[in-house]
């Protein structure tokens, strides 16, 4: 709302207040204080109305603060927000105190001005909270469209040339949406909204009886200590053990259905956030880290499921018991009741403020430990690299250090923690002091018996139970909510790209791949391009061989090709149609890529053949495998094709690996076959036998052939060599060598073996498996310090 719309409600508001409490007191003061007694009170509603001089002189100075800082003001009236709620809450407290002496003096009924004083002091002083509020969300429009008037300008003016200077990393995680500030209220309305399939579940944990037991100790009580009668006594007696029984019967219940509904509600999310994160693009995860995302999966949906329905039934259950006992309580005495509900709003204001606290410090923590878990998933999935350097000291360190954070902050939650426990308890203990020392007045005066005084105070302090339970469900959702605000954040995402976005599936697919001035750059680097207009064909039934330097972009086209990303600009066209156009299911059966780094996973040799295929026969299975020359060691394995490959295939041998991977694309019956130097880790015999098996199933297919062994590129019917992100030259091998230029180059530094020696002892480890990404794409590339990607002369 505009501020100045705001302020001016405010000083309405102001002059409303101090003029009716003023026409109250004058009208209360000139009745003459007639009754005995009243007199001794006027010191009282003088009081009252001075509250409402209290409340104007809060409001004008928020008025006035936000108007002199307009930019400031509203966020400093919105965080003492807390302060404001607090002195209102003091305001409505004294003036209950206040009724409560009135009706010691006389009948209310002849104090009707003193009891409009009372009401007005309670509408106002909630009104004063609303009006807070108010001016903490108030914004300067007229400010606001000036300044972004001339941030425009400013923008218009060149704000360019300053683009052009902030660093690239800088502009890249810029391009990634700013986190919206979050709105606990929302989120909190989500998660229920996950539960509400468990609902009937849910109301089961209403289920009660004990809300009749005080009252029955009170009639037992009564009868002994009044009637003298065992008869009466008896009677009392029966009904509670009967309600005893019933009420640990409900208990069982709700332990059951706690349970139940934490389960339910476990899987739901677990698995809607796991479907989620596959359909996110192959950015993402260039982006977010493993461990990051593992955390979201499985610590923080377990937290949110747990905190959500142990925080649901608690809250059920002390809201419903808390209403019963409240019904019996004013039934009982409503004085009393009013001598305790003063105090309850207290201890509420406590438990908010320590629930927002540890939301925070939840978030954090969660933050760190996400941090802490990559660092642990990172060294354990490459153990052997870790060993190889000896540098188990340093990783444990470095693990270390990360958990040193969370306790850190685990200490910062504990010291709240003992703060509020301390402040709520002592803020209970006189509140049962109050209504011990009020009610007892009220025994002695006679107004109450001393059976209803014993039957109150427990409902009284199982009434606290339950506000407690219900103040510690507040703190506990908001732990969830914190929790729940990250796994939210990756379930709201929309994939920048989706795979599922393409629906074309034509009948027939010839296989013909163009490249057409492509240009792209991956969303970690967006300002880096990688391609810069590479335009080329691949033809069916044509051996096409992708070569050139190190870092130079073959991969990246590869990427292109399997519709991982998409280009800033041109196109990758299958049959004439744009990759991205065509059906997810339909493109990567027609397009089968065996990867660099090929990636089993730890099922059966068999299960990794068929990885993604509902439906292929044995046969299909063993003639895929002998035709990447894979069955002979198969069968050798001890359980044939039944046996286990290990996580991440760890139980094969590289060139085993590359087999079993060449024999998954094949079993697909692909139109076009990419191998991204797909035999690199086969011994020369198996590369032979490979090449051998491969030629046969190449002749009906569009081959791309990504390779650096000279072997493995002469015999292809067309060669482009890519430097540098651009199609430097393309021809036969024979039309490349005759123009010696780079390819002849390359070739020759092959040929004279000069290749080894350029490359240094940590390059060669980084082809080792342990230390290798994921397939095809995911893959980072070396870099020299200036962050040129090297340029190491292999073919
Ligand atoms: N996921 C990625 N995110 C950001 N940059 C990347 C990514 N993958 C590769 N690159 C960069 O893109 C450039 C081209 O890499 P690409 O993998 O296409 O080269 P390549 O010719 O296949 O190299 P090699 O022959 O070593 O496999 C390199 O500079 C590399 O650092």
């Amino acid at each position: 709302m505009d501020l100045r719309v705001v302020v001016s409600a405010c000083g309405l508001c102001v002059l409303f207040d101090l003029l009716l409490s003023s026409l109250l007191l004058t009208q209360g003061f000139s009745r003459g204080l007639v009754p005995p007694g009243l007199a001794e009170m006027s010191g009282l509603v003088l009081a009252l109305w001075g509250c409402s001089w209290l409340r104007s002189s809060m409001l004008i100075g928020a008025c006035l603060g936000v108007m002199c800082n307009r930019q400031d003001g509203p966020r400093r009236i919105s965080r003492s927000a807390p302060a404001a709620l607090l002195v209102a809450m003091v305001m409505v407290t004294f003036a209950v105190a206040a009724l409560l002496a009135l009706t010691e003096v006389d009948s209310l009924k002849n104090q009707a001005w003193e009891m409009g004083l009372i009401s007005w002091t309670c509408i106002s002083s909630v009104g004063l909270v609303l009006m807070w509020r108010l001016l903490g969300d108030a914004r300067d429009t007229v400010r606001n469209m000036n300044i972004y008037k001339v941030r425009q300008e400013q923008r218009a003016r060149g704000a360019e040339s300053q683009r052009s200077r902030e660093p690239e990393e800088q502009r890249a995680r810029g391009a990634e949406k700013e986190p919206e500030e979050t709105n606990s209220g929302a989120t909190l309305g989500r998660l229920l909204c996950y539960c509400r399939k468990d609902s009937g579940l849910l109301t089961v944990a209403t289920l009660f009886c004990e809300a009749f037991i005080p009252f029955f100790y009170g009639v037992a009580i009564d009868s002994i200590v009044k009637h003298q009668s065992m008869e009466l006594f008896s009677r009392p007696v029966l009904i509670l053990a009967a309600l005893a029984v019933a009420s640990s019967l409900a208990m069982g219940v709700r332990g059951g259905v706690f349970t139940l509904v934490f389960a339910r509600l476990n899987l739901r999310l677990r698995n809607h956030l796991f479907r989620t994160l596959m359909k996110q693009e192959i950015g993402f995860f260039d982006k977010n880290h493993t461990g990051d995302l593992l955390s979201r999966l499985s610590a923080d949906v377990t937290q949110v499921s747990d905190l959500v329905s142990q925080n649901l039934n608690i809250f059920l259950r002390s809201a419903v018991k808390a209403s019963g006992f409240s019904v019996f309580m004013f039934r009982l005495s409503w004085r009393l009741s009013l001598v305790s509900l003063m105090g309850f709003p207290f201890i509420g204001l406590v438990s908010q403020l320590y629930g927002d606290y540890y939301k925070t410090l939840t978030k954090e923590v969660q933050s760190t430990l996400a941090e802490a878990n990559r660092v642990a998933e990172e060294t354990v999935s490459a153990m052997r690299t870790v060993r190889s350097f000896a540098n188990e000291q340093g990783e444990a360190e470095s693990y270390y250090s990360k958990l040193l954070q969370v306790f850190k902050l685990n200490r910062r939650q504990a010291l709240a923690y003992a703060l509020y426990m301390w402040s709520s308890c002592l803020s209970e203990v006189a509140l049962e002091l109050a209504v011990l020392y009020y009610g007892g007045h009220l025994v002695v005066s006679g107004q109450l018996s001393s059976g209803a005084l014993i039957s109150f105070f427990i409902y009284m302090l199982q009434l606290g139970e339950c506000l407690e339970s219900m103040a510690s469900v507040y703190t506990g959702l908001m732990q969830g909510v914190g929790a729940a605000e990250k796994v939210f954040e990756y379930l709201d995402r929309e994939p920048e790209h989706s795979a599922e976005q393409g629906t074309e599936e034509p009948d027939t697919c010839s296989g013909l791949v163009e490249f057409r001035d492509v240009t792209f750059s991956y969303p970690t680097r967006p300002h880096t391009h990688v391609l810069k207009g590479v335009s080329f064909t691949l033809h069916p039934g044509k051996v096409t061989a992708l070569v050139g330097p190190s870092g130079g972009g073959k991969s990246s086209c590869v990427s292109l090709m399997e519709n991982f990303y998409l280009p800033q600009s041109g196109q990758v066209l299958l049959d004439g149609r744009p990759v991205q156009s065509l059906r997810h299911l339909y493109l990567h059966s027609k397009v089968a890529l065996v990867g660099q780094e090929p990636v089993l996973f730890a099922r059966s040799v068999e299960e990794n053949i068929s990885y993604g295929l509902s439906h292929v026969t044995k046969e299909n299975i063993e003639r895929a495998a002998r035709e990447a020359n894979a069955h002979d060691f198969i069968c050798s394995l001890h359980q044939g094709y039944a046996t286990s490959v290990g996580e991440k295939g760890a139980q094969l041998s590289g060139g085993q690996k590359q087999r079993v991977a060449i024999a998954r694309a094949l079993v697909r019956n692909p139109r076009v076959l990419i191998l991204d130097e797909a035999t690199s880790a086969l011994d020369a015999h198996s590369e032979h036998m490979v090449q051998q098996a491969l030629m046969s199933v190449m002749k009906e297919r569009t081959v791309l052939v990504v390779a650096h062994r000279l072997s493995s590129v002469e015999n292809a019917d067309h060669i482009v060599v890519i430097v540098d992100g651009r199609v430097a030259e393309q021809g036969t091998h024979a039309e490349l060598m005759d123009r010696r230029q780079v390819y002849h180059r390359l070739v020759q530094r092959q040929v004279l073996g000069l290749e080894d020696q350029d490359q240094r002892p940590d390059q060669k480890l980084d082809q080792r498996p342990d230390q290798r990404p994921a397939e095809g794409t995911g893959r980072r590339r070396r870099e020299s310090c200036d962050g040129e990607a090297e340029s190491v002369p292999r073919l």
